[in-house]
């Protein structure tokens, strides 16, 4: 599906190891996809990860990857108080990854779809940094929040996804300044060919997007966990409230023009 060739998973391997020794991250959708690939990258550079999902066997799959630095919690965003955060003293990397959408022309949501969408990727999210600042102001600590590349150019079929992620990029903005003790990000990847978007778009719309994404093809799940750990690192310590774009180039191209 990938037309032009991308960096090998070794190749995506920027950092040193021990980057992130010592350091504690806290990744939602750990369970799958970019959440999952984030996981072992941390715990390989060193750090201790708790994952957060719905499905605790998925939790289970990616800590028999993971090792004894992972550990879990098995539970729903939008549905339960985020005390497990509100609990941690010490916090370096919180990864608001678990989020996602449904495909539909914007006439066909309803009240409650949309309700859902900005839940899952605005509010529940802003909930887990609430509850989460303590813990990240104790260290200095980092805050990456996975979003959609270039939501304010406008997404056909994701209307109520592109409002929820324009909104966290000017959370992140708005508490890089409110918040100067904790560094915020916003990553946004182009196409991931992960099983979660497969169960959105069929096949060969994927690889119609693929081919119009300017660099011609996908981003690599080895790109996206490489971006978040050096995000993690010392790195980043000039940068806070950016929007980070690892998309090929497809952010650069009409959402409408991109979907053919
Ligand atoms: C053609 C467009 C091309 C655009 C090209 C740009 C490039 C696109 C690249 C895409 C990149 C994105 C990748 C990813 O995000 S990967 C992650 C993939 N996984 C997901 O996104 C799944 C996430 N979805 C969910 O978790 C749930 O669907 C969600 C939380 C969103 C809703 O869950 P909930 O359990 O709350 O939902 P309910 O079933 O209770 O429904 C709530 C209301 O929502 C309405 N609904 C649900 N599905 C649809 C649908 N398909 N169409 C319309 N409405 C829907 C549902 O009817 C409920 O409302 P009502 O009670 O009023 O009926
Ligand atoms: N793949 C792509 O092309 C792109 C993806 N993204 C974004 O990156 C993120 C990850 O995507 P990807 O890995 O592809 O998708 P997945 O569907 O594989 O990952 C979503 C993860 O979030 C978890 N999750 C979903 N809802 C909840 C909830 N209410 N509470 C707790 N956990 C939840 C899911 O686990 P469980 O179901 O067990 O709860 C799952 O592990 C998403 O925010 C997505 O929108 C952005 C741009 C492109």
């Amino acid at each position: 599906m990938t037309a032009a060739p991308r960096p090998s998973p070794e190749e995506c391997k920027v950092l040193p190891a021990g980057a992130l020794r010592d350091r504690f991250a806290v990744v939602t959708g750990a369970g799958s996809g970019i959440g999952r690939a984030v996981t072992l990258r941390l715990v390989e550079l060193g750090a201790s990860v708790m994952g957060v999902g719905r499905r605790a066997e998925r939790l289970a799959e990616t800590a028999a990857l993971a090792g004894h630095r992972f550990t879990y919690r098995a539970l729903d965003i939008r549905h339960e108080p985020p005390d497990f955060l509100a609990e941690l003293a010490e916090l370096d990397l919180l990864v608001n990854n678990a989020g996602g959408q449904f495909i539909a022309p914007a006439a066909e949501i309803s009240r409650r779809g949309f309700d859902a969408v900005l839940d899952l990727n605005l509010t529940a999210q802003a909930a887990l940094l609430q509850a989460a600042r303590p813990g990240l102001a104790a260290r200095g600590g980092r805050v990456v929040n996975l979003s959609l590349s270039a939501p304010d150019r406008g997404i056909p079929g994701l209307v109520h996804s592109a409002a929820a992620r324009a909104g966290i990029a000017a959370l992140t903005r708005s508490l890089a300044r409110q918040w100067p003790a904790i560094k915020l990000f916003c990553l946004a990847p182009g196409t991931v060919l992960t099983a979660g978007v497969g169960e959105e778009l069929p096949p060969e719309e994927l690889a119609g997007i693929v081919e119009r994404t300017p660099l011609g093809r996908d981003t690599s799940l080895d790109e996206v966990a490489e971006w978040v750990a050096a995000l993690g690192c010392g790195i980043a310590d000039a940068v806070s409230g950016a929007l980070i774009e690892v998309d090929g180039g497809s952010g650069l191209v009409a959402a409408a023009a991109l979907a053919g």
